[in-house]
């Protein structure tokens, strides 16, 4: 007996821009996929799709809610996923995740400069799934580079007969942070959140003496939630951007630190989870 099993369907990637002409303009530049779940048995089985929004209405969705005004992503992804599941009789179950590029003002002379922007590093990321009930959010980053160039150490690890790494009290510490954050509910101050919750990253980077970036990771993690009550957990993923020190002898050179080989590939991929104790579970692992 073959049978369907679990299936979603929805549009991946509207690219949205909206622009906000105050007394300065104002960018909102987002990437959204809208993903639904529910009872699609039919169009699967028998090709009646009777009960199947198409993936170009969601689309048209959310180019038509940015005319009110985007807010902040959490906001605009809940106001969408609540859209989706409250008027489309088949559909149980609706995430939509945001990602949101950052634009930075140009200033001019000192001066904020009126509709100029230059893109700035770092993804804003956020993703609100709601089930006709309950609704779950969680935001985060992505691409956020960071290096220090000491205060990392990596030794004491097990060595068998293949390791060839060589034990350091100094090296460069570098990675792009992909991280998300869940919110306990729905009513958090998400652009203070947000800001507050990528500093914290941040901070905990600059400031932790490393032994391993595992440890930096967990570091980074607990200073979000100690700091961040509306938070209950945090995910990371960091790719160990390795830096290697060039060999510089046979050009009867010394290197005391200074001349790096940065390596793209292959990477260490560090990830975990930091929790805040007893906090509820999330009835949807939707991340
Ligand atoms: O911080 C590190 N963690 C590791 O697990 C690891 N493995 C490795 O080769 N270098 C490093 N660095």
């Amino acid at each position: 007996m073959i049978k369907l099993g679990v299936n979603q369907y929805g549009k991946a990637e509207t690219r949205l821009v909206r622009v906000d002409r105050g007394d300065r303009h104002a960018i909102t530049d987002l990437n959204v996929t809208t993903t639904l779940a529910g009872d699609l048995d039919a169009t699967h089985l028998t090709g009646d799709n009777s009960g199947v929004l198409p993936t170009d209405t969601q689309k048209n969705t959310v180019y038509a809610f940015a005319r009110d005004g985007v807010g902040e992503p959490e906001e605009f992804g809940l106001r969408l996923a609540r859209h989706f599941v409250d008027t489309t009789p088949t559909i149980t179950r609706a995430r939509v995740r945001v990602e949101q590029y950052r634009w930075e003002r140009i200033t001019v002379d000192g001066e904020p400069a009126h509709h100029s922007f230059a893109r700035a590093a770092g993804t804003r990321t956020a993703t609100a799934t709601y089930d006709g009930t309950t609704a779950w959010v969680v935001s985060g980053v992505e691409d956020l580079t960071v290096l220090n160039t000491t205060g990392s150490e990596f030794h004491g690890f097990h060595r068998d007969r293949y390791t060839t790494l060589a034990e350091t009290t100094d090296r460069i510490l570098a990675t792009a942070v992909s991280a998300n954050w869940r919110h306990e509910s729905t009513d958090s101050p998400w652009a203070e959140s947000f800001r507050d919750a990528r500093a914290h990253l941040l901070a905990a980077f600059a400031e932790t003496h490393s032994r391993s970036l595992q440890q930096t990771l967990h570091a980074m993690g607990e200073r979000v939630l100690r700091h961040r009550d509306e938070l209950v957990e945090v995910r990371l993923a960091l790719p160990n951007k390795h830096h290697f020190l060039v060999d510089l002898e046979p050009f009867g050179l010394d290197n005391p630190g200074e001349v790096f080989f940065a390596a793209d590939r292959p990477y260490g991929l560090i990830e975990g989870t930091v929790l805040r104790d007893g906090a509820p579970e999330e009835g949807l692992a939707w991340w």
